[in-house]
C-alpha cells in the first residue's frame, strides 16, 4: 500500500515516545516532582516553561486490575466513546481515517477561564508492540497523539488558540493463571499503565491557573477513564 504522507514522522515519534514511556522515573532525567497519588496511581510533573508558557511534561503510572492493555488502548483510541470519559472536551471531530489504527483529529476544549479556549489538531496511532523484554510475555500496547499541521484546518484563525500536545499511552498487560489450570479471567489480569503528556498551550495563559487546572484535571482524567474501560468491560470477553 502507498505510504501515508505521515507515516515516516508517526512511525519515528511513536519509537521515541515508547522508549522514554518505559523509561522509570529516575531515568527520566531530574526534577519530576509526584504531585498527586491515588492508590497505585502515581503522578508526575517537571515544571518546565517555553517562551513564558508553562509546558509541564506529565507522567502518571497506574496499575489497574480486571483490565488488558489493548482494552485500555481500544477505548482510549476509538472516537466513539470519547465524550464519555474526556469531559473538557467541547467538540471532536475525525479530519481524516489514514488507516483503522491512525486518525486525525480536531478537538476543541471547554474554554478555562481566564484563559482563552483552546483546539487541538493531532494525528492518534494505536500499535501493539513485541515484548522484546520476556519474548513469552504478553504484548504491549500504546496509544501516541502528537500535534500536527492540517492544511485545511490553519492554527489561530478562529477563536481558539490552537495548543500544541505529545501524549503517549503505554500498558503493559500481567496475566496471574490461577493455579488450578482453570480458564483465565478478569480476576488474573491487570494492566500497567504509564501516560506521558506535554502540552503547550499555544499561547499566554497564567502559569498559575494552567498548574492549577493541570494540577485538577490530570488525576480526575485519568480516574475517570480507568474506571470507564473497567465498567465497559466488565461484562465483555477479555480482548488481549
Ligand atoms: O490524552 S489526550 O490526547 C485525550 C484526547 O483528548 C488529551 C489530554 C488533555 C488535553 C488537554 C490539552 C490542553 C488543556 C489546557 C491547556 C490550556 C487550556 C486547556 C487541557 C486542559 C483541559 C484540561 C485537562 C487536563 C488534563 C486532562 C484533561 N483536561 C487538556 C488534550 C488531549
Amino acid at each position: 500500500a502507498v505510504q501515508h504522507r505521515l507515516w515516516p514522522e508517526i512511525d519515528k515519534m511513536v519509537k521515541q515516545q515508547v522508549a522514554m514511556a518505559r523509561m522509570g522515573i529516575g531515568e527520566c532525567g531530574t526534577g519530576w516532582q509526584l504531585f498527586a497519588e491515588d492508590g497505585e496511581m502515581k503522578m508526575y510533573r517537571r515544571e518546565e516553561e517555553v517562551d513564558g508558557m508553562v509546558v509541564d511534561p506529565l507522567k502518571a503510572v497506574h496499575v489497574v486490575k480486571g483490565i488488558t492493555g489493548h482494552e485500555v488502548c481500544h477505548y482510549f483510541f476509538s472516537p466513539k466513546y470519547r465524550y464519555d470519559w474526556e469531559t473538557t472536551l467541547e467538540h471532536m471531530t475525525v479530519l481524516e481515517t489514514i488507516s483503522d489504527d491512525t486518525l486525525m483529529f480536531l478537538q476543541t476544549h471547554k474554554r478555562i477561564w481566564p484563559a482563552s479556549q483552546r483546539e487541538a489538531v493531532f494525528w492518534s496511532h494505536m500499535r501493539k508492540l513485541p515484548n522484546d523484554q520476556d519474548r513469552d510475555g504478553p504484548d504491549m500496547w500504546t496509544v501516541v497523539n502528537n500535534s500536527t499541521e492540517d492544511p485545511s484546518h490553519p492554527a489561530n484563525v478562529g477563536k481558539c488558540v490552537r495548543i500544541y500536545l505529545t501524549v503517549c499511552l503505554l500498558c503493559q498487560t500481567r496475566v496471574h493463571p490461577p493455579k488450578d489450570g482453570t480458564p483465565i479471567t478478569r480476576d488474573n489480569v491487570s494492566c500497567k499503565i504509564t501516560y506521558c503528556s506535554v502540552v503547550n498551550p499555544g499561547g499566554w495563559a497564567p502559569a498559575s491557573v494552567l498548574r492549577a487546572v493541570y494540577k485538577r484535571e490530570y488525576p480526575k482524567f485519568l480516574k475517570r477513564f480507568t474506571t470507564y474501560v473497567i465498567n465497559q468491560t466488565k461484562s465483555k470477553p477479555i480482548m488481549f
